[in-house]
């Protein structure tokens, strides 16, 4: 198994790529890749780990050596928000830098399952995809946008309000990745009530969690450590779907008549990427009506990373 890392060097790429140092099944291979001097230092640095994950550092011009013969590639590169701004105040710095990694994987390991983690989310997977449509490579069963970290937060943040183990709480997390777009289903968590003034509660706290870590960290950029741990997850679901596993996870991802053309849903994982795009089930009126309110946001996003390749 071989898994790459693009943005390596970053906060979340740190992060992730330790995690996926102790993690990966042994014998994986882990390519980590960034335009910044220090990555193969990083290399260096998690191959004094003794795991049987080898790792290796790939630096601005061995994009093509990094991508060769990946399974997985997971992508957090490209500029973090600081405070005051929005995710799609990053469209402008961050499509591009998108394009080029696509451009990548098509041309090194089109059959890959790639994760994207760069925001604006929303934007950044449309464009990943309309890069491999053009190229003749689309397969939507393996692009992903990283939902992750939306459900990690819910369950840490119910966990802690109900007082329950937070192993025991499961949240589905739907929609898209920027603010109201983001939308848990409260209704859903099993072996927890809450309010209705609750729900009016949590549902903002956990869509504008991101921004949270932003102000705190005062201009030092925005979650690394929990998002790293998210796309550890997540990466470590689409192992154990190309092993045979049958494993469900939620991910924002191409929907056939679905509420918009990228939403995330839960999606059963196989050999291939997404073996079946499961329904979110049902919705209570509040949830209802947050998801109607929120299409025409996530629409706009849609069509920004769109428009970015065809426009
Ligand atoms: N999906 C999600 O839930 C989350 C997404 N993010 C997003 O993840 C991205 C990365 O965040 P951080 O790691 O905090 O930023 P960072 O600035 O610490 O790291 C970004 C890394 O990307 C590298 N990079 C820039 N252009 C590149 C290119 N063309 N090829 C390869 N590497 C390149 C930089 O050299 C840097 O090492 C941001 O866009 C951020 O908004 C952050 C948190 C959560
Ligand atoms: O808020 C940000 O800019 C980073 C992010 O996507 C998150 O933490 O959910």
């Amino acid at each position: 198994m071989k898994v790459a890392v693009l943005g390596a060097a970053g906060g979340i790429g740190h992060a992730l790529s330790l995690l996926l140092k102790t993690q990966l099944p042994a014998g994986s291979e882990l390519s980590l890749y960034d335009v910044a001097p220090v990555v193969p230092g990083v290399a260096v640095d998690l191959s004094h780990i003794p795991t049987a994950v080898n790792v290796k550092g790939f630096g601005a011009d061995d994009l093509a050596a990094a991508l060769s013969g990946a399974d997985i590639v997971i992508i957090p590169a490209g500029m973090p928000r600081k405070p005051g701004m929005d995710r799609a105040d990053l469209f402008a710095v961050n499509a591009g830098i998108i394009k080029t990694l696509a451009e990548g994987i098509v041309a090194n390991c089109p059959k890959a399952l790639v994760g994207i983690i760069t925001n604006p989310v929303n934007g950044t997977v449309p464009i990943v995809a309309e890069v491999f449509k053009k190229a003749g490579t689309y397969d939507k069963n393996r692009v992903f946008g990283v939902t992750t970290l939306d459900v990690i937060r819910s369950e840490a943040f119910i966990a802690e309000l109900k007082g329950v183990d937070v192993n025991s709480v499961k949240v589905p997390v739907i929609g898209g990745h920027s603010g109201t777009t983001i939308l848990p289903l409260l209704s859903q968590v099993e072996g927890v009530t809450f309010s209705e003034e609750e729900v009016a509660a949590l549902t903002p706290r956990i869509q504008n969690a991101g921004t949270e870590v932003v102000n705190a960290k005062a201009g030092g950029g925005s979650a690394t450590l929990s998002m790293g741990a998210a796309a550890a997850r997540f990466c470590l679901s689409l192992v154990k779907g190309l092993q045979g596993e049958d494993v469900v996870d939620y991910a924002y991802v191409d929907v056939e008549n679905g509420d918009a053309p990228y939403f995330a849903h839960p999606v059963r994982l196989g050999v291939n990427g997404i073996a079946e795009v499961l329904p979110y089930g049902e919705l209570s009126a509040f949830e209802e009506k947050a998801k109607n309110d929120m299409l025409a946001t996530l629409n706009a996003d849609i069509q920004e990373g769109v428009d970015f390749i065809n426009g």
